[in-house]
């Protein structure tokens, strides 16, 4: 076997000290020629990079349209770009290893109860029958929804739906955490609980997590670091690191009142704007 390139092997290792790398991505839809219908292929993003920190909480902001879930699913291993490299702790991203996805919707079995979902998450990730039932209760306590096993899906509210969807998502032990708008579709007040409490999960799991907003309330919240794209084509325009606590045990209700989360959220809404109209 002819001996390892070293420049290659430090570059191999430097991707695998992060949890994600996304090295000059371009993602384009539809056919490289013009397809049968005449339509030209669309550059959904153009040489994206991005490096996530192991326990980082990344916030994707940006008008509609700028390929924030585009660079979700390529993290998610959805889709695979045109150009350029992806990987999630040093590998290529494979659906479902290592890795949880929410999405706005929370796409449960209707057909199950509340467990019957954790469970069957539970058994694709190879956890046996019989730890099942200790399992999915202590992902129900995670997300507030101790003893609600039994319970039928369409029997919840929307933000309990979208709990057991958090809950399922944890249930491989993930250390990366891909969050596509999960809030977007909640009542006001079922929103801000959710996102204290994602917040202080990542905090206490110490999990990476990349996370989709169009709010920049949402993101000044939840991100130790927001990135604002631009559309045509998608890319990164502004990085604004957030300096805010994150202990487990921050009062994160009460953040939302400090004059340093006025002041950072008054700071991204600005960049929206210039973005918006650059
Ligand atoms: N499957 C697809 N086929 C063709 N074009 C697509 C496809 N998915 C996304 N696009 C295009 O790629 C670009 C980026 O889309 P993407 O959904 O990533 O943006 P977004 O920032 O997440 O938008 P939104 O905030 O509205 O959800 C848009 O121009 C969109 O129309």
């Amino acid at each position: 076997m002819p001996p390892a390139d070293s420049s290659t092997t430090a570059a191999t290792e430097a991707r695998a000290a992060h949890a994600v790398v996304l090295d000059r991505i371009t993602v384009r839809y539809g056919d490289a020629r013009r397809g049968r219908r005449g339509r030209a292929p669309v550059t959904a993003v153009s040489d994206v990079s991005l490096t996530l920190d192991r326990g980082e909480f990344v916030v994707l902001v940006g008008p509609s349209g700028c390929g924030k879930t585009t660079l979700l699913r390529i993290v998610a291993g959805f889709e695979r770009p045109a150009e350029g490299t992806a990987t999630t702790h040093g590998e290529a991203p494979t659906p479902g290893r290592g890795t949880g996805v929410v999405f706005q919707q929370p796409r449960l079995f209707p057909w199950r109860t509340v467990g019957g979902n954790l469970a069957f998450a539970l058994a694709r990730h190879g956890v046996p029958r019989d730890a099942r039932a200790a399992r999915t209760a202590e992902l129900l306590s995670q997300v507030g929804l101790s003893g609600m096993e039994h319970r039928r899906t369409w029997e919840l509210s929307g933000g309990q739906q979208q709990r057991v969807a958090i809950a399922r998502a944890l249930a491989g032990e993930p250390e990366l955490l891909l969050l596509d708008e999960p809030f977007a579709a909640l009542d006001a007040l079922t929103r801000e609980h959710l996102q204290e409490e994602v917040r202080t999960l990542a905090s206490r799991t110490g999990t990476t997590v990349l996370f989709v907003t169009h709010s920049a309330e949402e993101a000044i919240l939840l991100g130790s670091r927001v990135l604002v794209m631009a559309a045509g084509p998608g890319r990164i325009v502004e990085e604004i690191a957030v300096p805010l606590p994150r202990e487990p045990t921050t009062d994160v209700a009460a953040l939302r009142g400090t004059a340093e989360f006025a002041r950072l959220r008054g700071e991204l809404a600005a960049s929206l704007r210039n973005t918006a109209t650059s």
